[in-house]
C-alpha cells in the first residue's frame, strides 16, 4: 500500500449520502487527484492516506484511497490554511490570520483549551470564542472516532454509516456492545460485528455476544423460511457458532425468554424458539383470521343464484361447478381460499366474485404480494390492482427509515372486499401487516397456487391455512385452458401429480433436448443466442429466460450468466463496464433487482407529455443497464422499457445479471419462452414443486436440456423441505377451543 501526506485544497465531488469523495491533495511534491470514502468533507484538513496510485482512462493519474487518518497541521502556515478553510464555524480568512499571528503554534492548544484567550483578537467576542472552540472540538471528535474505526478494521464506508447513526456517541457504543452495529447498521451482520469485538478484545461469553449470536441463528433460520427454530437446533447452531459451551447457551436462552427477547413454546411435542416479530406476526395472523371468518353475512347460497346467472351471460362462459361454489364461498363467508394450479380458471372466479360484489354496490379491493404479480392480474381482469405494500400505503419513518404502513387498525382498509392473488407468496410478516388493517366485516379472498414453491420470507401462509383445515377452502382441479398443440399447462398438471410430461410433439410448445452433462451449457448458450431466435423470431434478452434450481456449479446461474453475458453482450470499445464482485456490469446487460427497495426512485421520460416519477423497485424486478457514469459513479437501469432506476455503485448489490435465475427468483412472473437446464442437484432443492414452478413460468415455449433421469428424479422427489412454522397447529388449537364454547360455528 502507498502513503501519501498533504493538505486537502478543494473538494471536487462529494456524496454526503455515502461519503464518497474526489478532492484534490497538495503535498510537499506534488498536487494530485484523490478518491475514496471520507467520514467528513476533508477540505482544508491535513490528511495522511493509504492506497494506490491508479491511472483512470480519463481523468488521468488518481489516489485511490483505502484508509486515511487526519492529523493537525504543524506549521504555522498550515495552522492558518486549517483555520481560515472555512472547516471551523466562526473563523474566516483574516480571523485566522490574526490568531496564528498572535499565538503561533498554540493555536490549537488556545482553541481547544484556553477558548476565553480568543478574546484577545479584536472582534471575538465571548459568544464567538465559545462558537470556534466548539466547532473545532466537534471536528476533533469527529477525527477520533473515524481513527478509532479504521484501528478496528472498520472500511471507511462503513465508518461513514456508524458515525452518521451513533455520531458522538460511537466510540462509547461500540466499546461496549459492538454486536449493536449488527442490529442498528445495515449491511453488518453478525461475523463482521464478532471480529470487531474481538478486536476490542470482548469476552467468548459476554452475554452481549452470546445473545447476538442467538439472535443471528434465528434470523438465518428465517431467512430459510421457517418463522420458529427447534430448540435443539438452536442451541447446537449457536455452540458452533461462538465455539463455546452448551451450558453457557442455553443460561442466555433463558435470559431472553424471560426479556421477552425471543419467545419460547411447546408445538407439537417439540420445544420451539421463535424471534419475537415472527412470534406475534403468528399469534396475530391466527386470530384476526378466525376472527374476520366468523362473521355471518346473512346471506345464503340461494341469494346469489341469480347474480351467478347474470355473470354467466355477461361472459358467455359456463362456470362449472367447482367455480359456481369457489365464487358463492367467497361471497357468503368471511375468508376464502381458492387454489388451483394454471387454467383452472381462478382469474374467471376473481372477475366473477368482483362483478357480483360490484351488482350487490360493494367495494372490492384487489391486490397481489409483487408489482409483477399486481400487473399481470390488473391486465387479465381489467380491473386495478395493487401491490399489498401500495394498498395499505406503505411509508418511511423520519428518523429510523424503517417500513412501515399508514393503514392499520387505527386506519383501516375501507372496503367491502379484498381479494389477494398469488397467495403463495404472501409470508407470515406481510400477511400479518396485511390483516392488521382489515376490520371485522370485510370479506377476504385468498387465491393462488399451493403447489408452487413458498413465500420467499418466513411462514408457509397459504398452505398452513389449507391444512389447519378451519378456514372454507375450494380447490380447482379442472384445466380450462386448452389451446390446440398447447402441452404446457397440461405437462405443469401432469408434474404435479407426479407423471412424467409429454414433450417432443412436432409442432408443440414443450421440448426436451438429451444431452451429455458436458455440453449442456454450450448447448442452452446456442439455443439462446442463435437457435431459438432463428427458428421462432424471438428477441432473447426479452422474451427468453433461463432458468436454474441452482446459483452455483456448472448448470447454476452465475456461471450460465458469464456465458451467456459472454455471448449476447460481449466487451467492446464503447460499452462501459463496472466490474462488481462476480460480475461485471456492462452497458445492455440485463440485470435483476434482488431485494425490495421501497425507496428507489424512478423517472419515467415519456416521448410526449410530463415527466413521471414515483418509488420502488422490487424482487425480482428485470431491467436493463443503459448507461454508466463513471464520474458521478452511477449505473442507470431501465426497467418495464420505461422507468429509470440510477444506482449508486455502493448499492450495486442489489443488482445481479438475469439473463439466467433461479427459480425461486422467477416466483410471480410469466416470460415467452424458458430454458432449463436439467442436471444433477441436491435433492433437498431438486423437488417436484421447483420443477412445477419453473414449467409454470413458461406463456408460449419451454425448452429442457439435460438427462432425462434427473427430471424423473425431480417428478419423483415430493418431499418438500419442512418449514418450521406453526400457523396451522394455532388455527386448529384456537378453532377447538371455539368450538368447544360455541358448538357449530365454523360447520
Ligand atoms: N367454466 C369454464 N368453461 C370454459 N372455459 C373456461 C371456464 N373457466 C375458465 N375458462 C377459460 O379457461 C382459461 C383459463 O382460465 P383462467 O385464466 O381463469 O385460469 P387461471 O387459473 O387464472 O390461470 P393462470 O393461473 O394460468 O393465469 C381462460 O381462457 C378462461 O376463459
Amino acid at each position: 500500500m502507498e502513503t501519501l501526506k498533504g493538505m486537502i485544497v478543494e473538494t471536487i465531488f462529494r456524496n454526503d449520502e455515502n461519503g464518497y469523495t474526489v478532492a484534490v491533495m497538495e503535498t510537499e511534491d506534488e498536487v494530485i487527484t484523490v478518491t475514496g470514502t471520507f467520514g467528513t468533507d476533508i477540505a482544508g484538513e491535513t490528511i495522511i492516506i493509504y492506497g494506490k496510485k491508479v491511472k483512470h482512462p480519463k481523468y488521468g493519474e488518481q489516489f485511490q484511497t483505502e484508509m486515511y487518518e487526519t492529523v493537525l497541521p504543524s506549521n504555522i502556515d498550515q495552522i492558518e490554511n486549517y483555520l481560515g478553510s472555512g472547516l471551523i464555524k466562526g473563523i474566516g480568512k483574516s480571523t485566522a490570520k490574526k490568531i496564528v499571528e498572535l499565538f503561533k503554534e498554540d493555536s490549537f492548544d488556545i482553541i481547544q483549551n484556553k477558548p476565553e484567550r480568543l478574546m484577545e483578537i479584536e472582534g471575538i467576542g465571548d459568544k464567538k470564542a465559545n462558537m470556534i472552540s466548539k466547532s473545532f472540538s466537534e471536528h476533533a471528535d469527529i477525527r477520533e472516532i473515524m481513527m478509532f474505526l479504521q484501528n478496528h478494521d472498520i472500511s471507511t464506508g462503513y465508518s461513514v454509516k456508524i458515525y452518521k447513526k451513533y455520531e458522538k456517541n460511537t466510540i462509547k457504543v461500540i466499546t461496549e456492545n459492538p454486536y449493536k452495529l449488527s442490529e442498528d447498521i445495515y449491511g453488518i451482520g453478525f461475523k463482521l460485528a464478532d471480529k470487531i469485538a474481538s478486536s476490542i478484545g470482548i469476552e467468548k461469553k459476554s452475554p452481549y455476544r452470546i445473545s447476538s449470536g442467538i439472535r443471528y441463528a434465528l434470523i438465518e433460520y428465517s431467512l430459510r423460511g421457517h418463522t420458529y427454530m427447534p430448540y435443539d437446533f438452536l442451541v447446537n447452531a449457536t455452540v458452533s457458532l461462538l465455539g463455546i459451551d452448551r451450558e453457557s447457551v442455553e443460561d442466555e436462552l433463558r435470559n431472553m425468554a424471560f426479556t421477552e427477547k425471543i419467545h419460547i413454546e411447546t408445538i407439537n411435542n417439540e420445544r420451539a424458539v421463535y424471534y419475537i416479530p415472527y412470534h406475534t406476526a403468528e399469534v396475530n395472523v391466527c386470530k384476526d383470521l378466525i376472527n374476520l371468518a366468523s362473521v355471518d353475512f346473512n346471506i345464503t347460497e340461494t341469494d346469489i343464484i341469480p347474480y351467478l346467472k347474470n355473470v354467466e351471460s355477461a361472459t358467455s362462459i359456463n362456470l362449472s361447478d367447482k367455480q359456481n361454489e369457489a365464487i358463492v364461498q367467497s361471497i357468503i363467508n368471511g375468508v376464502t381460499v381458492i387454489t388451483g394450479g394454471p387454467g383452472t380458471g381462478k382469474t374467471t372466479i376473481i372477475l366473477s366474485i368482483i362483478e357480483i360484489f360490484e351488482s350487490m354496490h360493494k367495494t372490492v379491493f384487489l391486490c397481489a404480494p409483487t408489482g409483477r404479480a399486481a400487473k399481470r392480474i390488473t391486465e387479465s381482469t381489467g380491473r386495478d390492482a395493487k401491490t399489498i405494500h401500495r394498498m395499505l400505503e406503505y411509508t418511511y419513518g423520519e428518523v429510523d427509515s424503517n417500513l412501515s404502513f399508514n393503514k392499520d387498525e387505527n386506519s383501516p382498509l375501507d372496503c367491502d372486499a379484498i381479494i389477494i392473488d398469488e397467495m403463495s407468496m404472501v409470508d407470515i410478516l406481510l400477511m400479518n401487516n396485511l390483516l392488521k388493517a382489515v376490520k371485522k366485516g370485510t370479506r377476504l379472498v385468498l387465491v393462488g397456487d399451493v403447489d408452487q414453491l413458498p413465500s420467499v420470507g418466513a411462514g408457509n401462509v397459504l398452505s398452513d391455512i389449507i391444512n389447519s383445515d378451519t378456514i372454507k377452502t375450494i380447490r380447482l382441479d379442472t384445466i380450462f385452458r386448452q389451446s390446440a398443440g398447447s402441452m404446457i399447462v397440461q405437462n405443469a398438471h401432469r408434474i404435479n401429480k407426479g407423471e412424467m410430461p409429454v414433450y417432443n410433439k412436432q409442432d408443440a410448445d414443450f421440448f426436451f433436448m438429451r444431452e451429455d452433462a458436458d455440453d449442456i451449457v454450450d448447448i442452452i448458450v446456442d439455443l439462446y443466442v442463435n437457435r431459438l431466435p432463428l427458428r421462432y423470431a424471438y428477441n432473447p434478452v426479452k422474451d427468453i429466460q433461463v432458468l436454474s434450481p441452482m446459483k452455483k456449479g456448472e448448470a447454476g446461474v452465475i456461471e450460465l450468466n458469464l456465458k451467456l453475458q459472454a455471448a449476447i453482450n460481449p466487451p467492446a470499445k464503447h460499452k462501459k463496464e463496472k466490474f462488481f464482485g462476480k460480475y461485471i456490469f456492462r452497458v445492455g446487460d440485463k440485470v435483476m433487482q434482488i431485494k425490495n427497495n421501497y425507496q428507489a426512485q424512478w423517472t419515467i421520460e415519456p416521448k410526449q407529455g410530463n415527466i413521471v416519477t414515483g418509488e420502488g423497485v422490487y424482487n425480482g424486478d428485470i431491467g436493463f443497464i443503459t448507461f454508466i457514469d463513471e464520474t458521478e459513479q452511477e449505473i442507470y437501469v431501465t426497467f418495464d422499457e420505461e422507468k429509470e432506476v440510477i444506482y449508486p455503485f455502493n448499492q450495486l448489490d442489489e443488482l445481479i445479471l438475469a439473463y439466467a435465475t433461479t427459480v425461486h427468483k422467477s416466483q410471480g412472473s410469466e416470460f415467452p419462452v424458458i430454458i432449463m437446464p436439467i442436471v444433477w442437484g441436491p435433492p433437498m432443492l431438486l423437488t417436484r414443486n421447483l420443477f412445477y414452478t419453473a414449467i409454470t413460468r413458461a406463456k408460449n415455449l419451454v425448452v429442457l436440456v439435460g438427462i432425462e433421469k434427473f427430471m424423473q428424479d425431480m417428478i419423483s422427489n415430493n418431499k418438500i423441505d419442512r418449514r418450521y412454522s406453526a400457523l396451522n397447529y394455532r388455527l386448529e388449537s384456537l378453532v377447538a377451543n371455539y368450538r368447544m364454547l360455541s358448538e357449530g360455528l365454523f360447520e
